[in-house]
């Protein structure tokens, strides 16, 4: 069973050069992916159009989240992983056969303790705090890289 991908994330990503890098590497991750059983990958939107906080999006982001799904959360205070690791995890719950993981990106001001507390993982790319429109193009640009890593592809270089 292929584990499908889901990125939950607070706010529309609107058309120009981030939407373009993100669709370019969610596509290259579905094409690297397929024959590692790995994908397909979907984006999830959401946007509290009252604009009330993290405690508003938390329950637009459990709405888009499969049931079941391994939820990873991310969040500068999460664990920090190298790549090949990032890789081995998503290869991990591959294995184990899980059929669904939901990547949670928060809005403005993060990821509500209620949803927080629910998580399997939480994964930091690096102290800084990131905007979270980068933060979902760095996760697509990781995805790819993972499924290069596992796929033996040279993209991945130290
Ligand atoms: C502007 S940040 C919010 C930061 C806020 N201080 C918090 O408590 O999470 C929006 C979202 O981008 C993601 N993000 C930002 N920096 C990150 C980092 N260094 N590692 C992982 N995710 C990050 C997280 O999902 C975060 O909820």
């Amino acid at each position: 069973m292929a584990l499908k991908v889901h990125i939950c994330a607070v706010g529309r990503l609107r058309s120009g050069p981030e939407r373009d890098l993100l669709d370019d590497y969610l596509t290259r991750f579905d094409r690297t992916g397929r024959a590692l059983g790995l994908g397909p990958v979907t984006v999830h939107e959401v946007e509290d159009r009252k604009n009330g906080g993290m405690s508003a999006e938390a329950p637009l982001l459990q709405g888009v989240i499969p049931k079941g799904a391994v939820i990873c959360a991310l969040d500068e205070r999460g664990k920090l992983m190298s790549s090949p690791e990032f890789a081995d995890m998503l290869g991990g719950w591959r294995d184990e056969g899980r059929g669904d993981v939901a990547f949670v990106i928060g809005g403005a001001d993060g990821i509500d303790p209620s949803l927080r507390a629910q998580v399997d993982a939480k994964l930091s790319f690096g102290k800084m705090v990131w905007p979270h429109m980068l933060a979902r193009v760095m996760l697509s640009e990781q995805l790819y890289r993972a499924a290069s890593i596992l796929a033996g592809a040279p993209y991945h270089r130290v």
